[in-house]
């Protein structure tokens, strides 16, 4: 362009339709710091307001223009003040981080540093606590005043409220205690007691909290430092403001320092000397990120040497020393549609919340259990909130708690039903006390009867397969089975043979895991015109082969209360059979290893119930296997000795290995201890062996393991 003004031009040339978008996330974005810093409520989840910072950013990377010190890509916290509290400024000002959300983006962090003051740099490595930031002012080593982080550069006072705090001294001790130190840290709110806070608010009448950091931030920004108080807020220091009276060369040296005059510093801190090291302490508590007492969204690395600090300096609201590596979200915000209830297979009846799908640690979740209905009532969430859902990893979703700013008056509370919404059977306690509320009518309730077939079916029962949940449906709704009785078919010899079970002849007749017959199929397979479908013969042949399970997963599959396979795998052991386990008093029940009073107390009122009995009665005429045959070659070898075995095994499966030496008279424990005998290491063994070597426990590879099964001892 030869126009003069033209570069001018350019960049004012701001498309409008660039101009509507910017404007219309810089407003979000304003609101959601406004809801999150100044009234502690916020109305969007973190993940979703970083993406709006985020493509401020880019939008301000493209026309610079955009970027006032007005956009909220510049601020620090809000910079409104909505709360009564005086506000006051701090000495040195207090930033914000820059945030990186890959290694990509660590490591480009690094080269900047690198760039600008070599190679000498250490990084300075903790945890990004999840709190709200504070500014302790202790002059001649008195707390003078405590302000809240504001806008960066002005706080409020919430010094009352501070002095509340367990572990936050009033008076510096120890050597050297300066003239006047600012001391930078985060309140936080212990995970462990956030659900009982919320329970007790609710209980009270007032808004539960969202997650920890909002209850931290509101319980410190209490008008009466008498409900401070009550709270069990915690701080840990991570910064040092203006100072007086002394001098530090390193960060790292600094927490010495606070920790010396009683400030609580973290004893998470690590000092690295490169990159690769920062990415393994940012795995490592990725992988760890609920073990602590608080929660964490990230790491942050600084720059350890305050000389490299100074040289790097600061952007308007973040030091270029340090950067925030933030984790992937657990948390999002989504809308609780319902609540519904399920009846499970022993007849519990629990609500769960159906929430709007939502991605979150990378999968779909719509439904989330709430446990009983006490649960609903403590997290204070009502149908129609919009609800903090969190999922961590492999972790079952949890409903954490409502966003009370966002209700319209249009939620209704949840109110458990009274009768079964399967059967229609009144729904009770099934003695005084109990949480839980079931559905007494558990012979021929639909739901416990499909939940027990489907729970039979599984792989630490009976092991079928192709009987999955839509299964278990269809041959219950077909009437081809009314209860898990008829599940198995008498062989062609019994007198029963046709009575009952799941035969070709009762799937072809309804139409059932079977297809129209071809001219080519094999007659005698044809029953009314159809043959089994490949899935029909896959259950057929599932079905006869889980005749021959151990009695152990017999057991299991009865679905008798607290018999999973660890008892199940006890009782077996110790009685042989299912008449030996039926005929056992409840008191020689409880004796068994591992079995114990509540188990054998279930045991003996299972068996009491006469159509309990008749299922047995049925699978043992069809075939399956009461008994484990009790192989008189096997010695017991084992007899009193714990044995823990971890890693995999080349000749054992986890549950051989087990049958081995349980059925040796020998205990398979889970977990290593000095009342352990021996330790077998396979593959990939994990901490158990370290456990193990520390504890000084005689160590078996599996060739001693064989050694000691046959002889009693490894050598
Ligand atoms: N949900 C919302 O609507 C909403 C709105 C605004 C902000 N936010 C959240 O807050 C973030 C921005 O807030 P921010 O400006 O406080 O930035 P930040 O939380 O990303 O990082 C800066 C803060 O981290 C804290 N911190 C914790 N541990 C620390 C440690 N060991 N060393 C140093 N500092 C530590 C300090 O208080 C510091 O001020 C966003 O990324 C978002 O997660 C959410
Ligand atoms: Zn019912």
């Amino acid at each position: 362009m030869s126009d003069s003004s033209g570069s001018q031009v350019i960049e004012d040339a701001i498309p409008d339709e660039v101009h509507h978008e910017w404007a219309d996330l810089a407003e979000q974005a304003s609101a959601a710091q406004f809801a999150y810093h100044v009234k502690d409520a916020p109305t969007i989840s973190d993940a979703e307001y970083d993406g709006l910072i985020r493509r401020l950013n880019e939008l301000e990377a493209q026309w610079p223009s955009l970027r006032t010190p007005e956009s909220p890509t510049q601020k620090v916290g809000a910079t409104a003040f909505a709360t009564g509290f005086e506000t006051v400024d701090h000495l040195e000002r207090m930033m914000s981080l820059d945030n990186a959300f890959s290694f990509e983006e660590l490591r480009a962090w690094a080269e900047r540093v690198e760039r600008e003051v070599g190679s000498g740099a250490h990084f300075l490595t903790e945890l990004k606590i999840d709190g709200l930031a504070v500014n302790l002012l202790y002059e001649d080593g008195r707390l003078v005043r405590a302000l809240t982080r504001g806008d960066g550069r002005t706080g409020e006072d919430v010094t009352h409220n501070v002095r509340t705090i367990e572990g936050i001294p009033g008076r510096l001790t120890g050597a050297g205690v300066p003239e006047l130190v600012e001391v930078r840290g985060e309140v936080f709110f212990p995970t462990a007691a956030f659900a009982d806070l919320n329970a007790s608010l609710v209980e009270a009448g007032k808004a539960p909290f969202a997650n920890p950091r909002n209850a931290a931030a509101g319980s410190l920004r209490q008008k009466d430092p008498k409900v401070t108080a009550s709270r069990p807020l915690r701080l840990l220091v991570h910064g040092i403001g203006a100072r007086r009276g002394f001098d530090i060369a390193t960060q790292s040296e600094g927490y010495e320092m606070l920790r010396s005059w009683g400030l609580p510093t973290s004893d998470q801190v690590r000092v690295l000397d490169d990159v690769a090291q920062v990415e393994e302490f940012v795995t490592h508590h990725g992988e760890h990120r609920h073990d602590g007492t608080h929660e964490i969204d990230g790491i942050v690395v600084k720059v350890d040497e305050v000389a490299l600090q100074r040289q790097l300096g600061a952007t308007s609201r973040a030091p270029r020393w340090a950067i925030a590596f933030k984790y992937p979200p657990e948390e999002v915000n989504t809308k609780l549609l319902d609540i519904r209830v399920n009846v499970g297979r022993t007849g519990r009846v629990t609500p769960y919340g159906v929430m709007e799908p939502v991605v979150v640690a990378g999968s779909t979740v719509e439904q989330a259990t709430l446990h009983n209905q006490y649960e609903v009532e403590r997290k204070g969430v009502l149908i129609g909130d919009t609800v903090v859902l969190r999922k961590a990893g492999d972790v079952i979703p949890e409903i954490v708690g409502p966003v009370v700013e966002l209700r319209d008056g249009s939620e209704r509370a949840f109110v458990m039903p009274t009768e079964c919404p399967a059967c229609g059977t009144p729904l009770a306690p099934e003695k005084e006390g109990d949480k839980d509320i079931r559905c007494p009518n558990a012979r021929s309730c639909p739901s416990q009867l499909r939940e027990r077939v489907f729970a039979l079916a599984s792989r630490s029962a009976l092991d079928i397969e192709a009987l999955g949940w839509e299964g278990s449906i269809a041959l219950l709704e077909s009437g081809i089975i009314t209860d898990e009785g008829d599940l198995f078919a008498p062989p062609g010899d019994s007198p029963e043979v046709g009575a009952y079970g799941v035969t070709r002849e009762r799937l072809a007749r309804v139409g059932l895991y079977t297809r129209a017959a071809r001219k080519t199929d094999p007659a005698d397979r044809v029953v009314d015109g159809r043959v089994l479908s490949a899935n029909g013969e896959k259950l057929l042949a599932e079905l006869e082969k889980a005749k021959t399970q151990p009695l152990w997963r017999v057991l299991v599959a009865l679905s008798i209360r607290h018999v999973g396979p660890t008892a199940a795998r006890a009782l077996a052991a110790t009685f042989g059979s299912m008449d030996a386990i039926r005929a056992a008093s409840t008191e020689r029940l409880a004796e068994a290893e591992g079995v114990g009073q509540i188990i054998a107390d279930s045991v003996t009122a299972w068996f009491a119930v006469d159509w309990h009995a008749e299922i047995v009665r049925k699978w043992a005429a069809a075939g399956v296997r009461i008994d484990d045959e009790v192989d008189a070659s096997v010695a017991r070898t084992l007899e009193g000795k714990t044995i823990v075995v971890t890693g995999s095994l080349e000749g054992f499966s986890r549950d051989e290995t087990k049958e081995a030496i349980i059925s040796r008279g020998g205990k398979a424990a889970g977990s290593v201890s000095k009342k352990t005998d021996w330790v077998v290491i396979g593959a990939n063994a994990g901490s158990k062996a370290a456990k193990a070597e520390e504890l000084g426990l005689p160590i078996l590879d599996e060739t001693q393991f064989r050694r000691l099964l046959e002889t009693g001892s490894p050598d």
